[in-house]
């Protein structure tokens, strides 16, 4: 299963957005600061924006679903259980996993945005689609629960799992890195080889490289887990 990105153009008044590349099974990450054109590309991955030219290809893809940047924008219930079940889902599981048991008669209104983003991240994920587009899936959350959503997110498995984030502190496991720039899309290759021209790698990534470590030794869930000790 795969998505190919063939001479994709994109413009929308200055802004123009181009990217090429293939989307393989695993998990990638599209890294790039504000406004660089990923919750766009993100929106052309899903189909929910035509491109110019060029044209995006899915092969062997049965099933694919966007989570969109803003959680709120994904609520159609009044109830949490609602909710849940308008995925498909049954509400016990999805409340376990997003640490919400004894929330489901609640108004999702009334979940902070990080429950809410905790919520619907679950679902997602949950759902298991073949394709997995995830537009800024830590904002919002403190450094334990982005751990959380990290963790959610590797124990996926299969399919394509594609994260749009700008995030540079806490990240999941994840098999190749992009960068998104100025509406540009770069392929950064396969970790661990990506990492030394990762323009946007986390500030520890880059003093370990400094320091002399080898890319094949960083491990980024150590990494992780340190930062997270440090701030608490
Ligand atoms: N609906 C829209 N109409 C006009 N311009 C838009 C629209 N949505 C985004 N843009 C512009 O397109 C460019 C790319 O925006 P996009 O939201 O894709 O960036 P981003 O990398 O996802 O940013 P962020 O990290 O803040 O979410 C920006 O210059 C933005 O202002």
């Amino acid at each position: 299963m795969r998505v190919d990105l063939e001479g994709l153009v994109f413009a929308r008044g200055p802004f123009t957005l181009r990217g090429s590349g293939t989307f393989g099974e695993g998990v990638h990450l599209v890294s790039g600061p504000v406004g660089g054109g990923k919750s766009t590309l993100a929106l052309l991955l899903a189909g929910l924006l035509r491109p110019e030219s060029g044209a995006v290809r899915r092969h062997g893809v049965s099933s694919a679903l966007l989570l969109l940047q803003f959680p709120e924008h994904h609520i159609t219930c009044p109830t949490v259980a609602g909710e849940v079940r308008s995925w498909g889902l049954a509400p016990e599981d999805v409340l376990l996993r997003a640490d919400l048991l004894g929330r489901g008669d609640d108004d999702p209104f009334h979940l902070s945005r990080g429950e809410l983003r905790r919520l619907t991240l679950a679902c997602a994920v949950m759902q298991n689609p073949d394709l997995l587009v995830l537009d800024e899936p830590f904002s919002s959350l403190d450094c334990v629960a982005k751990g959380e959503a990290c963790w959610m997110i590797e124990e996926r498995g299969a399919g394509i799992t594609i994260i749009f984030s700008h995030e540079r502190a806490v990240l999941p496991r994840v098999d190749a890195i992009w960068e998104m720039e100025d509406g540009v899309l770069t392929a950064r290759g396969s970790v661990p080889d990506a990492i030394p021209s990762w323009r946007h790698a986390p500030p520890y990534l880059r003093y370990a490289l400094r320091e002399g470590a080898r890319p094949e030794n960083i491990r980024l869930s150590d990494a992780r887990e340190a930062l997270c000790r440090i701030r608490g």
